[in-house]
């Protein structure tokens, strides 16, 4: 018998306040602020009421791009501990991507992340397949065994790395037709950015540090696009960071190109200048960009140029991170504020909607990712018979970001000391508080 939670003068999405019943792993009831009670909306068993006349519900977020790191780097996440950050963030679902040791290449490797992600209970973890055998980029994975196991892999990137040979690019954009699967690509032209520190730029020339710049993004977005017109599959770009790539994607959408994109939330409000102190904490790739860049992607998100934010969460040891910039570890984890960092950026500013958000934090990635449908379907309304996939936000609150209290295990925040606006007050996994009253809850402490 799980418990069922009356929410009570929630805020939906659009509309007057209502409140809402989440029992047996579904949306029970949905009814005007006010109608439901404890007692009529349970015939049986406990009601926990919960007063949300100060909340926002959306539904549970999705995350496209997550690096959990297990198996191999156990030192700086787990499957366990990555998934108790995304539940802490709101997050329901997460891609994990496939840059792990072993890399996530076969079905026997994508099966046991899917299988420890389901034992762990925080947050559903859909495996990223990786693209070619290894990471290395001369054979493709067996993409379709991996699409075909357990995990139903429907996306496939070797991320941290770019498919940079165009002509396993174009196999592997055909291949995953037949199963209805996409390409995620990390887009960075390798010999545009050999040794490259940071953006490339006014700052990077001031402080001396090797640029990374945004034509190596540009021409492999630029490449690809085309590639996946010819071809007629599905592509989609990760952690776009430059207005040039904006505008690229803005292109490839007017002429009918089947591609999605994604934006960071360190991107949506970080910029290049952070570099200047030369702390590793902003060492990231894409490296962060410079305020117009950072226009640029609000403008593209808000518009839906931009059809995502994905976290990128890169968790990484002390050892890799506390060194000099130039030793550091590429990477920043991001599954605990992305929201407050979309709320900022966006809502508070008034480009977006909390509709909108929800859209760019969990529908269309659900969709993207294909895990709308399905046996546990993510990133649907939050309508009566969906599955009870639910994060209540309080937009009204503020807190101090102080990594080391966070729930992943690494502490590379580059937020740490911010104060960030909203916080998420639950979050519920087809009806299980994985958070409640903002901590979380251990398994244990539910099955009953
Ligand atoms: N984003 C990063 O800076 N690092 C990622 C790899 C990646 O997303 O490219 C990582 O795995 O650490
Ligand atoms: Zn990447
Ligand atoms: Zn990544």
């Amino acid at each position: 018998m799980t418990t069922r939670y009356l929410l009570s003068h929630v805020s939906p999405l659009g509309g007057d306040r209502v409140d809402m019943v989440l029992a047996d792993g579904v949306v029970e009831a949905v009814a005007p602020a006010g109608t439901l009670t404890a007692d009529a909306s349970g015939e049986t068993g406990e009601t926990v009421v919960v007063d949300c006349s100060a909340l926002v519900a959306l539904p549970g977020l999705v995350d496209l791009h997550t690096h959990l790191r297990e198996p191999g780097r156990e030192d700086s996440e787990t499957i366990s501990s990555g998934t108790r950050a995304a539940a802490v963030g709101g997050f329901t679902a997460v891609h994990a991507m496939a840059n792990t040791t072993p890399v996530q290449d076969t079905a026997g490797v994508v099966e046991q992340v899917w299988r420890i992600g389901s034992e762990a209970g925080w947050a559903d973890v859909h495996p990223v397949g990786a693209v070619t055998v290894g990471l290395a980029g001369e054979h493709l994975a067996e993409l379709g065994s991996m699409a075909s196991s357990a995990a139903q892999v429907r996306v496939f990137s070797d991320d941290g790395k770019c498919v940079w040979d165009p002509v396993l690019m174009r196999r592997a954009l055909e291949y995953v037709k037949s199963f209805d699967g996409v390409i995620a690509q990390h887009a960075q032209e390798p010999r545009l950015t050999e040794g490259a520190q940071m953006n490339e730029g006014v700052v990077s020339a001031e402080i001396g540090l090797a640029g990374w710049p945004a034509v190596a993004e540009e021409a492999i977005i630029a490449r690809d696009v085309l590639l996946a017109e010819h071809v007629g599959s599905r592509l989609h770009v990760c952690h776009l960071s430059t207005a040039g790539s904006v505008d690229l994607i803005r292109w490839a959408k007017a002429r009918g190109i089947n591609v999605t994109a994604e934006v960071t939330p360190h991107h949506l409000i970080l910029t290049d200048e952070l570099a200047r102190g030369y702390d590793p904490l902003f060492k990231v790739n894409p490296p962060l960009r410079t305020a117009a860049d950072v226009e640029a992607v609000r403008e593209g998100l808000a518009d839906g140029t931009i059809d995502i934010v994905a976290t990128d969460h890169a968790p990484h040891t002390r050892e890799d991170k506390d060194c000099e910039w130039a030793a550091a570890a590429f990477g920043m984890t991001g599954l605990e504020t992305a929201l407050s960092v979309v709320q900022q950026t966006m809502v508070d500013t008034g480009r977006m909607t909390w509709a909108d958000v929800a859209r760019v934090l969990s529908t269309a990635p659900a969709r993207i990712g294909r895990i709308d449908q399905g046996p546990r379907p993510q990133g649907r309304p939050l309508e009566v018979g969906e599955p009870a996939n639910v994060v209540l936000v309080d937009p009204a609150a503020t807190r101090t970001v102080v990594p080391a209290e966070q729930a992943t295990a690494s502490a590379n925040s580059p937020f740490g000391g911010y104060e960030l606006p909203g916080a998420v007050v639950a979050t519920f996994l087809r009806g299980r508080a994985t958070v409640f009253e903002g901590r979380p809850v251990e398994q244990a402490e539910v099955a009953r």
